[in-house]
């Protein structure tokens, strides 16, 4: 796997330590603690508000507003605050979590997509078709059977894939055994990560928490080399917290082990391990 284009992750990481920006979060209630803790770790500060005038006030301070559909607020309210933060030119990162398996998420994503209120969005295969073609394997929150991408399958998804981040004017990310990038041009291929990521619950909320601090921290920068970036350093956090595991060491521990390697996470060990490929 080749690396035509060098990242440049310590800017990047530096750049949010300074910034420390604030990053307001609807989340689900499963995951909504250790997604906090993922943007402690990566440099941002997490607030996550519950009803709409709570989250009307804050939505106007924050840096970004990161969105999980499996929020527990009304669609409503997720689109009026989006709107907001448009409005105030603070972007909008979405999680399309549970869109598989609820028709009710996938209208909210849509719309929030069709409406440009959305600087990009990231979710696992599954959540990713069923935005592309209204249909997916999905069943709750997971990847359904046969709609994993691979790079033996790539070249039939990308095109998909990379027309849909165009049309929509987005950012477009997907996570799984590798991930995918677009900004509808440029597609990064991912092969960092670690197949016990998919052990614990909210890996992929996770995921996001760390897109939201790239994101937040380096307004400047360009988004397509910020969500590579991200999803790379969530995925090398993933391989180093699966070498220092225990054998008596389980999931939760796991999943508790990968916060705290991107907390450590250095810029020269992710410049050693980073696997992308940008085509
Ligand atoms: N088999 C695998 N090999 C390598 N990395 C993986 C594998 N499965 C998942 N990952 C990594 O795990 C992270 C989360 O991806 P995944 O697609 O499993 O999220 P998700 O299904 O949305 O999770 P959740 O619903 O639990 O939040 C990504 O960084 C991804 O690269
Ligand atoms: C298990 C679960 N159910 C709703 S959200 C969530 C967290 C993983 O996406």
């Amino acid at each position: 796997m080749s690396k035509k284009t060098s990242i440049p992750f310590a800017k990047y990481s530096q750049q949010v330590k300074e910034k420390v920006p604030l990053i307001q979060v609807l989340n689900n209630y499963v995951t909504i603690h250790d997604v906090a803790n993922v943007i402690l770790a990566s440099g941002g500060r997490p607030v996550m508000t519950d009803n709409l005038p709570n989250s009307q006030d804050v939505v106007k301070t924050a840096d970004l507003l990161l969105l999980n559909a499996a929020s527990p607020r009304p669609n409503q309210e997720l689109l009026d605050l989006a709107a907001i933060a448009k409005n105030d030119h603070h972007p909008v990162v979405l999680d399309p979590v549970g869109v598989s398996a609820m028709p009710s998420k996938l209208k909210l994503c849509q719309e929030l997509i069709d409406r440009g209120l959305v600087r990009a969005v990231k979710g696992n295969a599954s959540e990713i078709r069923s935005l592309l073609f209204e249909k997916s394997q999905g069943s709750g929150v997971d990847l359904g059977p046969g709609d994993e991408v691979s790079l033996a399958n790539l070249a039939d998804f990308a095109p998909d894939f990379k027309a849909y981040a165009q049309e929509k004017g987005i950012i477009l990310a997907m996570s799984g055994p590798i991930d995918l990038v677009t900004d509808g041009e440029r597609l990064a291929v991912i092969e960092n990560g670690h197949p016990w990521m998919a052990s614990y619950t909210g890996s992929g909320c996770q995921l996001s928490g760390v897109l939201a601090s790239f994101l937040a921290g380096n307004p400047d920068e360009d988004p397509f080399y910020l969500v590579t970036a991200a999803m790379i350093s969530y995925g090398v956090a993933g391989e180093i917290a699966a070498q220092v595991l225990q054998p008596y060491e389980g999931n939760a521990t796991y999943s508790n082990r990968v916060i705290d390697q991107v907390f450590l996470l250095e810029a020269k060990e992710l410049e050693r391990r980073a696997k992308y490929d940008i085509q």
